[in-house]
């Protein structure tokens, strides 16, 4: 496909749309709530457990963040916090109380886990109809079939499709039929991300590592999906004139001077040099305040779809 139109009737490019995460990512959670009331009225309060293992700071705050969205959704909310030497034996026995548990409809185990536990082995114990992080086989096999009405979809994946949504209808495109690069090739992003769009009619390929000439083939992307966790490291002239850029790379670099504790000061980029990738594109999502916010809003959306599944079963 030729370039993606983006420029003005004076023939100079527009500057990109800037990706809004933070207000769709609220605009979802409202829809959840709202949802989430109707069922409670009806006597099921959709109920979230999530897992901490260790302390690891950001994981902390990651898993804090969940628990309040999930109290703001009227979910009921639960949080197992493990000491960093919890064997492995110990955690599979929680999730398998979690998984008998009625008030629970959906289970999250943070990741990452230490290393001395075998982080499929806890994931793939997890019931699939209360996996809703999407990571286990049976939801990730229904995702490769395009079942996509019976499976518990990852959440970053989920959300970027979102947000590529909101960036086609602002800049009046049609999803069907464009390229798509999706670059990271994780279970937990990657591979999702490429079945989905693919179930979008996009012509995708995912690209890694080991991938000729990355810059001729992100070239080439009306969509361009980053997910490898090395910040920058697409430049913005890569980045296909119009194009849609989805980054869902959150990595810390050192930045300027100190804070106020005289520690020095760190900041957020994401895989994409965004100043000059915004020069270009039409649309991009920022570092902070693009997909991560949809993680944890899909994760709201995910386990109020696991509490209605299982409330359809029960009756
Ligand atoms: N079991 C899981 N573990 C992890 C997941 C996951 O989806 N399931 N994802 C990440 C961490 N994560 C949620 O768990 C997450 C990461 C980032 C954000 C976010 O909103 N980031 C902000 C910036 C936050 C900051 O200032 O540090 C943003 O991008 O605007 C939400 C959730 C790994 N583990």
């Amino acid at each position: 496909m030729s370039e993606l139109s983006q420029t003005t009737r004076a023939g100079t490019h527009r500057e990109a749309f800037i990706i809004d995460g933070k207000a769709v990512s609220q605009r979802v959670l409202q829809e959840v709530s709202e949802a989430a009331s109707t069922l409670i009225a009806q006597g099921v309060r959709p109920g979230l457990a999530v897992v901490l293992v260790g302390e690891d700071p950001a994981s902390q705050v990651y898993v804090k963040s969940k628990g309040k969205a999930a109290e703001g959704c009227g979910f009921h909310s639960v949080q197992h916090t493990l000491s960093r030497q919890t064997s492995e034996a110990d955690i599979l026995a929680l999730v398998g109380r979690l998984n008998a548990d009625p008030a629970i409809h959906g289970i999250l185990v943070q990741l990452p886990l230490p290393p001395h536990v075998n982080a499929t082995k806890v994931l793939e114990s997890i019931s699939p109809a209360k996996d809703v992080d999407g990571f286990h086989p049976i939801n990730a096999g229904l995702l490769a079939i395009g079942d996509i009405g019976r499976a518990l979809v990852p959440c970053t994946p989920a959300g970027s499709m979102l947000l590529i949504d909101e960036a086609i209808k602002a800049l009046g495109l049609k999803l069907a039929g464009l390229d798509a690069v999706v670059v990271g090739r994780s279970n937990i992003v990657g591979k999702p991300m490429a079945q989905l769009l693919l179930g979008e009619n996009c012509t995708v390929t995912i690209a890694h590592s080991r991938t000729r000439d990355l810059a001729a083939v992100v070239g080439g992307a009306d969509i361009l999906v980053a997910a490898v966790g090395r910040p920058e490291m697409i430049p913005g002239e890569w980045i296909k004139p119009g194009a849609i850029v989805i980054d869902v790379g959150i990595n810390r670099i050192p930045g300027e001077g100190l804070d106020k504790n005289g520690k020095p000061k760190t900041r957020l980029v994401g895989d994409v040099a965004f100043e000059a990738a915004k020069a270009r594109a039409g649309a991009i999502t920022p570092v902070p305040g693009g997909v991560g916010p949809m993680t944890i809003a899909m994760l709201m959306k995910n386990t109020l779809t696991a509490a209605i599944r299982c409330a359809e079963r029960t009756v």
